[in-house]
C-alpha cells in the first residue's frame, strides 16, 4: 500500500488527508480552522500540524508527504521534491502570495521536522498554468521593468482546475484533448480557467491571487490607478493598500462578511446591500465566461467547483441565466439537487455540458507526489 500524507495549509486553516493511493481513498482526514485566532487554542500553523502528526496512527507507514504550495513563481512547472533550495525559492516568492505561501512554508517546516526520513514534495497552484501563452500572461507595462521583477500572470488553483477538468472529460465520456472547458473554482479564493485540450490557456488570477473574480476578502479586478488615487487622496500607504486589496475587499468589503453563506442568507432575508454584492459577484463571473468562450473558440463544458460552486444553488442559477445563446442550459431540478457526487446540471440534449464537480486537491496532490517518486 502506498500511503501519502497531504498537507493543504490555508491562510487560517490546515486541511490534511492520509491517502491510500492504491484505492485512492482517505484513511484519515481533518481540518483545523481559525489557526492563529485568539481563543482557538492553535497559536500557529507549525504547532497545529505538530498536533495533527502526533495523533496519526503510528502503525501506518507514510511513503511521502505532499504539500500544497500556492505560488511557485516561474521556477516550478511540476511536482518538486523539497530541499533547502526549494524552501528558499518558495520563500523568495512569498511576498507575491502573502495569505498563502508563509502558511505553506510553516506546514513544510513542521512536517519535515516530524517526518524527516520521508520525501516531501511541493505541488504548486501555479504549475498547471505554466502553459499560458504570452498573450495571456503578459501585462501591458514597461517590458524591462516587467522582466526585471518577473511581473506577469501566473494563475492559481491549478491543482483544482486540472483535477476538475479531467473529471469533467471522464464524465462526458470524451477525450480531454477534444474539449473546450471553463472551470469556475468558487471558494474563499475564486478563479476561472479556460482549458483547451487539457491545457490551461487563460485564467483569471494574476501575478498574485488577488486578481480576477470577486472573493471572500479579495477585490479581484480593479483599475490599478484606484490604488494610486487612494494613496494620494486618502493617504493609504503600501501596507494599508495591501491589506485593503487582500483582506478587506470582496464580499467582506462590500457587505461586512466574507462568507458566502452569510451573504446569501442576508440577501434571502431582503438585505439590499447583500443583494447588490451578489450582483457584482455574478457580473464578474459572467464577464469571464464570455471572455473564455471567445478565447476557446466555443464551449463544450462549464464546471462549477469549490465551496460556493458546489453548494450555492441560487448563485449557479443566476450565473447561468440568459446564456442560452452560448448553448448553456440548466435543468432546474438537477441544479437544486443537494449532493456531493459529481453531476450534470444541464439537460441531456444541451449543446454545452454544465457540471458540478467537487474538487479534490488532496487526491490530485497525492497522485502527483507519488508520480514524482515513481519517476
Ligand atoms: N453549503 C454551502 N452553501 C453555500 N456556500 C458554501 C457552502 N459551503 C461552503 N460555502 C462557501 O464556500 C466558501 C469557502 O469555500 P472553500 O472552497 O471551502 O474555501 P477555501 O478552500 O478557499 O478555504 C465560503 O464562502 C462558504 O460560505
Ligand atoms: C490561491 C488561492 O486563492 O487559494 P484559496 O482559495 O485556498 O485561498
Ligand atoms: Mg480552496
Amino acid at each position: 500500500m502506498t500511503t501519502v500524507f497531504v498537507v493543504n495549509t490555508g491562510s487560517s486553516s490546515i486541511k490534511y488527508q492520509l491517502i491510500d493511493l492504491d484505492a485512492e481513498r482517505p484513511l484519515a482526514s481533518g481540518l483545523l480552522e481559525r489557526v492563529g485566532e485568539p481563543g482557538s487554542g492553535i497559536p500557529d500553523h507549525e504547532s497545529g500540524l505538530r498536533a495533527i502528526l502526533a495523533d496519526l496512527d503510528p502503525g501506518i507507514e507514510i511513503a511521502a508527504v505532499g504539500h500544497r504550495v500556492v505560488h511557485g513563481g516561474d521556477r516550478f512547472s511540476g511536482p518538486t521534491v523539497i530541499d533547502e533550495a526549494v524552501v528558499q525559492a518558495i520563500e523568495d516568492v512569498s511576498v507575491l502570495a502573502p495569505l498563502h505561501n508563509p502558511a505553506n512554508l510553516a506546514g513544510i517546516r513542521a512536517a519535515r521536522a516530524a517526518l524527516p526520513d520521508v520525501p516531501h514534495v511541493a505541488i504548486f497552484d501555479t504549475a498547471f498554468h505554466a502553459t499560458l501563452p504570452p498573450a495571456a500572461y503578459t501585462y501591458a507595462i514597461d517590458a524591462n521593468l516587467a522582466a526585471e521583477h518577473r511581473i506577469r500572470r501566473y494563475g492559481f488553483h491549478g491543482t483544482s482546475h486540472k483535477y476538475v477538468s479531467e473529471r469533467a472529460a471522464e464524465l462526458i465520456g470524451r477525450p480531454i484533448e477534444e474539449l473546450r472547458i471553463i472551470v469556475l473554482h468558487l471558494g474563499n479564493g475564486a478563479s476561472a480557467t479556460a482549458v483547451r485540450g487539457g491545457i490551461s490557456i487563460d485564467t483569471s488570477m494574476g501575478m498574485t491571487p488577488a486578481q480576477g473574480l470577486v472573493m471572500g476578502t479579495r477585490s479581484g479586478d480593479i483599475d490599478p490607478a484606484v490604488l494610486v488615487h487612494l494613496h494620494r487622496v486618502a493617504g493609504l500607504d503600501v501596507d494599508q493598500l495591501d491589506e485593503l486589496v487582500n483582506r478587506r475587499s470582496g464580499l467582506l468589503g462590500m457587505t461586512g462578511t466574507g462568507d458566502m453563506r452569510d451573504v446569501q442568507a442576508a440577501a434571502a432575508a431582503g438585505d439590499e446591500v447583500a443583494e447588490a454584492a451578489l450582483a457584482v459577484y455574478r457580473h464578474r463571473i459572467r464577464h469571464y465566461i464570455g471572455a473564455y468562450v471567445a478565447q476557446l473558440g466555443g464551449l463544450d463544458a462549464l464546471v462549477f467547483t469549490a465551496g460556493v460552486g458546489e453548494n450555492n444553488v441560487p448563485l449557479r442559477r443566476r450565473v447561468l441565466a440568459g446564456l442560452e445563446f452560448f448553448g448553456i442550459r440548466v435543468d432546474d431540478d438537477r441544479n437544486e439537487l443537494a449532493s456531493k457526487v459529481p453531476r450534470f446540471i444541464s439537460p441531456d440534449d444541451a449543446p454545452v455540458a454544465v457540471l458540478v464537480i467537487p474538487t479534490n486537491e488532496e487526491l490530485e496532490i497525492a497522485r502527483q507526489t507519488a508520480s514524482v517518486l515513481a519517476g
